[in-house]
């Protein structure tokens, strides 16, 4: 076929446009092969995501849509446009970027496939115009519906792992405070709190980021002490406000519906306005009085009781808790503990992490 504005030697140089149809066709063809294999690439994005939903969450709704989904895309994909294929002349089959290569965690691989079917399904939305007008908005809409999935399936995460969580470390300044966490991380904890009071905001969010980068790399939640401007700076999964912080209802304005906000609570009407409010989880105590937290009275361990009688929702008993009394705290009632000096003062983190996991395993072993 001849190529558009060529020499040709039979008109004597004359510059021979191509015909229009051959042209016409040309393009087609490479209009194809982009709808092909961008619909192969969107369903097998797709199926990687359901698998997680169905084998790693067993949750039918997020499967369903990924499968609705799936079958939406597979339609569009005609054996015209399968006929387009051409992988052997494909320059594109060869390459793959280092991180293709490496996933941290699930939640990377999850978030490099939603990634991958979004840019499939804009390449269909835009290409798509030119082979069907129905083609672009049918596409839009899928790629709308994929981003509701990605935000609700994380967040279900995230709120899983919560309720999957007994143990909350609340950071202390340290200069060994990355290695403490780790240390504790290895003992199987799920879930940090970045917590310094003084530090100034540059050195806040230096530690906050490598805390963040760490935790998830272990699949544990992270969570930022009093600022809300600094856990979506950091990428945190949430933030824990006291009652003299930001309220509940303008920190979720900010944050959103899948991060996850925590409050701290002394009595009983302040546990019911933060459940009324929308927290998901509470801190219950100073249980005893504590040098962390001077001149703070202990609740006692009646408002353990009352908490576990009472509160809906994840609730984690703060306040002196070691490993000599943390049995007390579970008899009163607690199946969650926070601790900060028990864990930052350790020689040994990942063990008396492993011990206070233990311990508070015997009372929820189904969990
Ligand atoms: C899990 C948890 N519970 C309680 C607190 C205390 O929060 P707050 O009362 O705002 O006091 P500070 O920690 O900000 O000094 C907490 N941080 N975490
Ligand atoms: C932050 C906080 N809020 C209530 S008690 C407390 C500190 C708990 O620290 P420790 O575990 O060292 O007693
Ligand atoms: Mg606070």
């Amino acid at each position: 076929m001849k190529e558009a504005g060529c020499y040709d030697e039979s008109t004597n140089g004359v510059v021979v446009m191509v015909e229009p149809y051959s042209q016409k066709e040309q393009i087609q063809q490479v209009v194809y092969r982009i709808l092909d294999a961008n619909l192969d690439r969107a369903r097998e994005g797709l199926r990687i995501i359901e698998e997680w939903c169905r084998f790693g969450l067993n949750n039918g709704r997020f499967t369903g849509e990924c499968k609705s989904l799936r079958q939406e895309v597979a339609i569009w994909h005609t054996s015209e446009l399968r006929a387009a294929r051409d992988t052997p002349g494909d320059a594109g089959t060869e390459l793959t970027h280092p991180q293709e290569e490496y996933r941290s965690s699930v939640k990377s691989l999850l978030q490099a496939n939603f990634c991958r079917v979004q840019e499939a399904l804009r390449v269909l939305e835009e290409y798509g115009k030119l082979y069907n007008p129905n083609m672009g908005s049918a596409f839009k809409q899928m790629r709308y519906r994929v981003y509701t999935l990605e935000s609700d399936l994380m967040g279900y995460q995230r709120h899983q792992l919560l309720w999957r969580s007994h143990l909350y470390l609340v950071t202390s300044p340290s200069e060994t405070l990355v290695a403490t966490v780790e240390s504790a991380l290895k003992g199987g904890l799920t879930l940090v709190q970045y917590r310094d009071k003084t530090a100034d905001d540059t050195l806040r969010l230096e530690q906050a980021t490598k805390l963040r980068q760490l935790c998830h790399s272990y699949g544990a939640l992270f969570i930022i002490n009093d600022r809300v401007d600094l856990a979506l700076a950091v990428d945190a999964d949430g933030v824990h406000l006291g009652q003299q912080d930001l309220p509940i209802t303008s920190a979720r304005q900010l944050l959103g519906p899948q991060r996850i906000i925590g409050r701290s609570t002394t009595n009983s009407q302040e546990m019911q306005a933060a459940i009324a409010q929308g927290a998901d989880y509470i801190g219950v105590g100073p249980v005893y009085e504590t040098p962390t937290k001077i001149g703070k009275p202990a609740a006692g361990l009646e408002y353990v009781s009352y908490a576990s009688q009472n509160s809906s929702i994840p609730w984690f008993a703060i306040g002196g808790i070691d490993a000599n009394n943390i049995n007390d705290v579970i008899d009163a009632g607690a199946k969650r503990v926070a601790v900060v000096r028990s864990l930052m003062q350790a020689e040994q983190p990942t063990l008396v992490t492993q011990y206070l996991l233990s311990q508070l395993n015997r009372v929820q072993p189904e969990s």
